[in-house]
């Protein structure tokens, strides 16, 4: 069994560091002159299965955009999934899930199982149930060569109330990190932390030993020439900044979303 890490590295090797999300908001699906419902939708996630799954390393379906259409939104998300793997992205499904052990060890099956239909390379998981409770996915994930992705310090300015609290002389976020770095000191890579890009996070992050997914380039105001400053003790090589709408706003047409990605790919490769 090949450890997520190795997947990851392969890829990011080959495609470079930036992960493109797909979030189709309201705002987007009509600026696109698409419909605002699930046809719309499906439109919407096509071009960017097209555009984006032979490019992107790391692509990163937000299920909350295709959640809000109930049954036929998560067949258009399966599309997404499926789409992109096959067109050789790792899929990080951004669902950020989180709950006590027994009912985790469900969403681990949901996301990370092989057997299941929205079955993808990694996933987000919120970690405010203690991070123990992650157990069933950090578990799952490893047997299968996945990945999870643990929120730390997020992109958004309210995560400080609990990210910058004191647990026992260190940071709730630094504890989440510390905890990552334990079980991926086996070298599988297998659990990630969400570091935002748009703020000092004041972590160290030197021994993790996994990817740091960084979102907030683009629409959240931060940019590539931001990164090194902002991660400058961090392994670079490890360091996967995300973009969606700064990306997505050039749609709706296929070469247009390919050659935003590829620039903001491009201008984040020579700013690390
Ligand atoms: O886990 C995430 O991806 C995430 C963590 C975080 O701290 N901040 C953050 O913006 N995100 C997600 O990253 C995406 C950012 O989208 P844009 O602001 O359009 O690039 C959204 O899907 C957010 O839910």
């Amino acid at each position: 069994m090949t450890g997520f890490g190795d997947r990851y590295r392969a890829s990011v090797d080959a495609r470079g560091r930036l992960c493109a999300g797909i979030d189709p908001h309201t705002e987007l699906l009509e600026a696109w002159g698409l419909s605002v419902d699930a046809d719309g939708l499906g439109r919407f996630a096509d071009i960017c299965i097209e555009a984006l799954g032979p490019a992107a390393a790391v692509i990163k379906p937000q299920v909350a955009f295709f959640e809000a259409f109930g049954s036929a939104g998560f067949a258009v998300l399966e599309r997404v999934i499926t789409g992109c793997r096959e067109a050789g992205a790792l899929v990080l499904a951004d669902a950020k899930r989180g709950d006590i052990g027994s009912t985790m060890a469900a969403y681990a099956q949901s996301w990370l199982g092989e057997s299941s239909p929205l079955v993808s390379d990694a996933v987000t998981v919120s970690p405010y149930l203690g991070f123990g409770s992650l157990a069933p996915a950090v578990d799952a994930a490893r047997a299968g060569g996945r990945g999870v992705f643990v929120l730390a310090r997020t992109s958004n300015p309210e995560g400080a109330q609990v990210q910058l609290a004191d647990a026992d002389g260190r940071t709730v976020g630094q504890r989440i990190v510390d905890d990552a770095a334990a079980v991926n000191a086996d070298g599988s890579a297998t659990v990630g932390v969400v570091v935002g890009a748009t703020r000092a996070h004041g972590l160290d992050l030197s021994a993790l030993r996994g990817p740091i997914l960084s979102p907030g380039l683009g629409a959240q105001g931060a940019t590539a020439a931001d990164l090194p400053e902002v991660f400058a003790d961090a392994d670079s090589s490890w360091l996967l900044p995300a973009s969606s709408r700064g990306v997505l706003r050039a749609g709706p047409d296929v070469a247009a979303v390919r050659a935003a990605f590829e620039q903001a790919r491009d201008e984040i490769e020579s700013a690390l």
